[in-house]
């Protein structure tokens, strides 16, 4: 198997490298000085899972542009933000034909129909995670979180291709499962991540930090109930997905004082754990980088206000962060 991961930083480079340990062959699309780096000594884990030690050997390397890669591509992973999607997707046209099937982990509900829009809708496959890593420096992962991550099929079947992936990801180490309503594990995520990162981009804390507070939780269990109305209108009921992290599906039926304990309780564990981290986005917005703002609260409360669903703390939180967002390069 060949994975070519597309935009290869903390997220991407983490499971390239775990495909790699599962017996794929792996190229990485990445910036030049990260796969320089990558190429000259391999990927440096470290972070409370990285275990301080280097990947490196045949089948592991990286270019930087995805038209120096050679042989069919059996699996594309997107792993660009958001910002950079429309450039990532123009620079894929000399390879598309060689590419038999594409995901993205991108956090937002958007990514895959503009995927399909390049490949077509037979080639895409779902897939979801909240696996936590930040890239302090090129050729360095800093691996913070782990929980399981979900494959599956769009159309709800089950496929050779969907399970060869998770087999290959597992062998690396991962926890993975196929699910057959891959629709309703993105959701949940969707809703997770934008009340995550809008606490962590709001308070600029990391998440354990600020949600083992009474006015974090508060906040955060706000925003994942306006979230989860978001999903009900459109016919979507959040699932158990990710719930060593996060417990999207009791937040939303539980009534406010008891979900901000329950949020509370969870954030002090992961506290206890060791995981002070924040959000991809949150990380963007200390290093006064372009967010992914509009790809996730701004197009939540879009979606709520099509629906005729309120979302005010969602939309507070937009602002907020949109204002900073506007003052990045
Ligand atoms: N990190 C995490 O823990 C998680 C992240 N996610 C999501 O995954 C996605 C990736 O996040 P993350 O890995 O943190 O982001 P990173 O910024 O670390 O990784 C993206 C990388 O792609 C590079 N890049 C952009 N365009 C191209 C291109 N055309 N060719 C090659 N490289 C390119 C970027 O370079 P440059 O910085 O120079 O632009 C950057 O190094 C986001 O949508 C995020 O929301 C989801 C779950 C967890
Ligand atoms: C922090 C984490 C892993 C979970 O909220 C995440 O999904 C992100 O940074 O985008």
């Amino acid at each position: 198997m060949h994975l070519v991961v597309l935009g290869a930083g903390a997220l991407g480079t983490l499971f390239g490298v775990k495909a790699w340990e599962g017996g794929a062959r792996v190229t990485l699309v990445a910036r030049e000085a990260h796969a320089r780096a990558i190429n000259e000594k391999g990927v440096f884990l470290t972070g409370p899972l990285g275990g301080d030690r280097y990947a490196s050997g045949e089948g592991l390397r990286a270019v930087t542009d995805i038209a120096q890669v050679e042989g069919d591509i059996d699996y594309l992973l997107v792993t660009v933000k958001d910002k950079d999607m429309a450039t990532a997707l123009e620079s894929v046209r000399p390879v598309r034909d060689r590419v038999k099937t594409v995901f993205s982990f991108q956090n937002g509900i958007t990514h895959e129909e503009r995927l399909a829009e390049v490949f077509g809708w037979e080639k895409v496959i779902g897939g979801v995670t909240i696996e936590g890593a930040d890239m302090p420096a090129p050729g360095v992962i800093e691996y913070a979180l782990a929980s399981t991550s979900y494959f599956g099929e769009f159309d709800g079947s089950r496929s050779e291709r969907v399970e060869a992936l998770a087999e290959v990801f597992r062998r690396g180490g991962m926890s993975i499962e196929t699910i057959t309503e891959i629709k309703v594990a993105k959701w949940t995520k969707f809703v997770q991540i934008c009340a995550a990162s809008g606490v962590c981009g709001a308070t600029r804390l990391g998440y354990a930090p600020a949600v083992r507070t009474l006015a974090g939780a508060q906040l955060y269990v706000h925003m994942v109930k306006e979230g989860v109305a978001v999903m009900r209108a459109q016919g979507l009921e959040p699932g158990n997905y990710f719930i060593n992290v996060a417990r999207i599906k009791e937040v939303g039926n539980l009534p406010l004082v008891e979900a901000v304990e329950l949020v509370r309780t969870m954030a002090e564990a992961l506290y206890q754990k060791g995981f002070h981290g924040n959000t991809s986005l949150a990380r963007d917005l200390e290093r006064g980088k372009k967010t992914e703002v509009d790809a996730l609260m701004g197009t939540m409360y879009r979606i709520g206000e099509r629906l005729g669903v309120p979302t005010p703390t969602v939309r507070a939180v937009y602002w907020t962060i949109k204002a900073a967002d506007e003052y990045a390069r």
